[in-house]
């Protein structure tokens, strides 16, 4: 497996592949992986000849006041991991490799970004467009995979191949989750102990929430209600939102009707986590 944070021979690489006829599916992380990370290169190792898993910590996606510096980091381990999940190139680059002295060019999108996490971080969303669209220039793949614990993101992007005619399929991969229920994030290892077992009201409320709508609950404002309740009964959990959304266009709805996405952001301390459900009523 190889390494480069150059992107003219990510290219080069990827040009001989595709000359011998091989498929190329494309991860991209911002590093420290863990299983969660995992299944999306096992499954894009199932489904392409050669797999690029791009380790980049994008620091147009963060705010001043966001953990850009303290981002966890170790591309060594996350070397060992991309050779025996069977990818074939890492791409690291420097933030000098992706945004050279005078880059200009920005992507914007106008929906989708408002609700949920871009009401806390309403620049992040461009940042991620902006860097996603430039992996995808660089790299060509024919498939991409981004988790479903992004729900958000994921939206966004399949918004964005489509508005930008990307000849990319994106594949969203289900959240996976510690045993006792926590989303896998590097963000986890932020976490003391007394915060780390805090952390699994998320996870809870989520369960409660899902269950509601699965007995039949229809009224979003009824779950949204369980939902803080249960998470406000942990003092060291703070409520960012829970949001019930339709899953595709990422606008708020008051009925459980078609493809619904629940969404929660709560700081456990001063780490700020997500998880989320998706549900189709159509297919309950
Ligand atoms: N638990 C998980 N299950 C499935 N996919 C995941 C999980 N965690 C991260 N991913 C996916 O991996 C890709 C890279 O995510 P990223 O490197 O930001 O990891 P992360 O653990 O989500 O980090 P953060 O703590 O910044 O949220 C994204 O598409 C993300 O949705
Ligand atoms: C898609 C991504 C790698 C872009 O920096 C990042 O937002 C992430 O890790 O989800
Ligand atoms: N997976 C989300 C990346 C971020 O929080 O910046």
């Amino acid at each position: 497996m190889k390494r480069t944070g150059s992107v003219a021979e990510v290219r080069q690489q990827v040009k001989e592949w595709k000359k011998q006829g091989l498929t190329v599916g494309l991860v991209p992380t911002m590093g420290y992986l863990h299983e969660g990370h995992k299944s999306l290169i096992d499954r894009a190792v199932k489904e392409n000849d050669r797999v690029v898993v791009s380790i980049f910590v994008n620091p147009i996606q963060f705010a001043p006041n966001e953990d850009l510096e303290s981002y966890p980091r170790d591309i060594e381990k996350d070397t060992e991991l991309c050779t025996n999940a069977g990818a074939s190139l890492i791409f690291n680059p420097t933030p000098e490799e992706m945004y050279p002295n005078g880059f200009s060019t920005n992507v914007v999108m106008n929906n989708l970004t408002k609700e949920l996490c871009g009401k806390t971080r309403p620049t992040h969303f461009g940042g991620v467009c902006t860097v996603v669209s430039k992996l995808f220039n660089i790299v060509a793949p024919d498939r991409a995979y981004f988790g479903e614990k992004d729900a958000q993101q994921l939206a966004i992007i399949k918004r964005m191949v489509a508005d930008l005619n990307f000849d990319i399929e994106i594949k969203g991969c289900p959240i996976v989750r510690e045993a006792d229920g926590l989303a896998k994030s590097s963000r986890n290892t932020y976490l003391s102990a007394e915060e780390r077992q805090a952390a699994l009201v998320l996870s809870k409320s989520i369960a409660l929430g899902k269950k509601m709508v699965e007995d039949g609950e229809r009224n979003a404002q009824t779950v949204i209600d369980a939902m803080k309740k249960c998470i406000s009964a942990e003092p060291l959990a703070k409520i960012d939102y829970v949001s019930v959304v339709d899953a595709l266009s990422i606008t708020p709805i008051d009925e459980y009707k078609g493809y619904v996405l629940t969404a929660i952001a709560v700081y456990i301390g001063k780490t700020r986590l997500i998880d989320n459900f998706i549900v189709d009523i159509d297919t309950l």
